[in-house]
């Protein structure tokens, strides 16, 4: 196993900063790697289609096939393995869709419009977006709460064709992961992963059809595939390998806290999670924790990777102190594992999810809380929200003129336009004033 190797920091060294930005970084090298060879599946499947989705499938993950047709997962195979996962697998999935959805419910937004003393009518038309991708990731684990999470807040919005994507390394299928897509009423399945996959909602191919957004998590090339494609297609924000960042009084514990951590770490070795407290004795705590519950683990190997390559345990002066390297990291999760979330959480300003309290485990957000697991990650919860309807939803602006309306604001259009030298412009809102005025 990979020797654990704990970095510890305090916010009082004066290479803090240094060593904090060493820590979020990524390695430019592999960065370019990740660049280059995401480009080239693009290219090349953007020029040949499903063809070059089959080889890069069979490549990747050791999924050979002589037709496209053999990547895609029939409405029927759904349904079947809703029938073939046990009941406890059944009744937890419908217990978390039934919650995510309830908490989605809430974010739909509706068309308004209003009516001006002219009798000029402005409003906001909202209307659900035509075709979606969800990419459900399935490289080094399979997620079945992925799939709710993409697929039901697409489904309250109404969206019309709802497609998802999911790696099935050398062709193992997950039950629970179809049975999830069954229950949330998803369109169309692929058995499709990668940069291949993104490729291939974004320009379509003669089997997969383009989309007009693709959302979802992934690991890095996945997310690197995302931000090249967004133009082409819409994207939902940058989710790439989970992170945690936990603040804690030090009176958690300990175990909880190293378990916490792990929850995240567990998924990938790029996957960071951070332990921010005030107290040094806890962090020792801590410390000890992990190296006793590492060897533990199933994804131990996993575990240790990520924690030694990407994870600290960090010394700050106080819990103010602990918020401002929070918001400096703007992580994906934040634990306040404090008496006092409340007045702690008045101080964060960047977070994709906040976990309010001791019992509020992170991984219960994963899971079933409501409300959505896909997150910002690599700070930029800077920017950018959680996954949500409002996703799905687009808006356009309504405009509907009284004639009174339009010969006033009409000269004022005039104005304007003169002032820019657009003539054509001008004379189109004139014509109006002019109408008007003959009346
Ligand atoms: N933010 C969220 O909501 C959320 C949810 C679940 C998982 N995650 C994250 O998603 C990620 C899942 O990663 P994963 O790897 O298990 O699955 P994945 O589906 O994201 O990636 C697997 C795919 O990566 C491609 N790939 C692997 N190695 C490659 C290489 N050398 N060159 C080109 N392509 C390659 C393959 O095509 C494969 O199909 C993890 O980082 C996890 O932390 C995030
Ligand atoms: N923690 C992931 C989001 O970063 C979501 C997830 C799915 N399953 C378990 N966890
Ligand atoms: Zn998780």
């Amino acid at each position: 196993m990979t020797d654990l190797t704990i970095t510890r920091l305090s916010a009082s060294d004066a290479g803090f900063d240094d060593a904090l930005s060493r820590l979020l970084a990524w390695d430019d090298s592999v960065d370019h790697q990740v660049n280059e060879s995401v480009r080239h599946i693009l290219r090349e499947v953007k020029l040949r289609g499903d063809e070059a989705v089959m080889e890069f499938t069979a490549k990747f993950d050791q999924l050979e096939v002589a037709s496209m047709a053999e990547l895609e997962i029939s409405a029927a195979r759904l349904e079947q393995a809703l029938d073939a996962i046990p009941s406890e697998q059944r009744d937890a999935l419908e217990a978390a869709a039934d919650r995510i959805r309830d908490y989605h419910q809430r974010q739909k937004q509706d068309s308004w419009q209003y009516q001006d003393a002219d009798g000029t009518v402005l409003g906001q038309r909202v209307t659900p977006l035509d075709r979606v991708g969800l990419y459900v990731p399935g490289g080094k684990a399979a997620y079945p709460s992925s799939v709710l999470m993409n697929a039901l807040p697409a489904k309250v919005a109404g969206v019309g064709e709802v497609i998802m994507v999911v790696p099935t390394p050398a062709g193992v299928v997950n039950d629970m992961v179809l049975a999830a897509a069954a229950i949330a009423g998803v369109d169309r399945v692929f058995t499709l992963g990668g940069a291949q996959a993104v490729g291939a909602l974004a320009y379509g191919t003669e089997t997969v059809p383009a989309v007009d957004k693709i959302v979802g998590p992934g690991n890095i090339f996945v997310a690197t595939a995302k931000r090249e494609v967004f133009g082409t297609v819409g994207i939902d924000m940058i989710a790439g390998p989970s992170e945690i960042l936990v603040i804690c009084d030090g009176n958690t514990d300990p175990d909880w806290i190293a378990m916490d951590l792990f929850s995240q770490a567990e998924h990938d070795e790029q996957a960071q999670s951070i332990l921010v407290s005030p107290d040094a004795a806890f962090l020792d705590a801590v410390e000890d924790s992990i190296r006793k519950l590492v060897p533990t683990m199933e994804r131990g190997e996993i575990i240790a990777r990520s924690l030694s390559d990407r994870g600290a345990l960090i010394q700050v002066k106080d819990l103010d102190e602990a918020a401002a390297v929070s918001n400096r990291i703007a992580p994906e999760h934040l634990e306040l594992s404090v008496e006092n979330p409340e007045q702690l959480v008045e101080r964060i300003r960047h977070a994709g999810a906040i976990f309010m309290g001791r019992y509020t485990a992170e991984a219960l957000g994963d899971y079933c809380a409501g409300p959505n697991h896909v997150l910002p990650t690599s700070g930029t919860a800077r920017f950018s929200s959680p996954l949500g309807v409002y996703d799905f939803q687009k808006r356009s602006s309504l405009i509907g003129f009284s004639a009174a309306g339009a010969a006033r604001m009409g000269q004022v259009a005039s104005v304007l336009a003169r002032g820019e030298g657009l003539t054509a412009h001008a004379r189109s809102a004139e014509y109006r004033v002019d109408m008007n005025r003959d009346q």
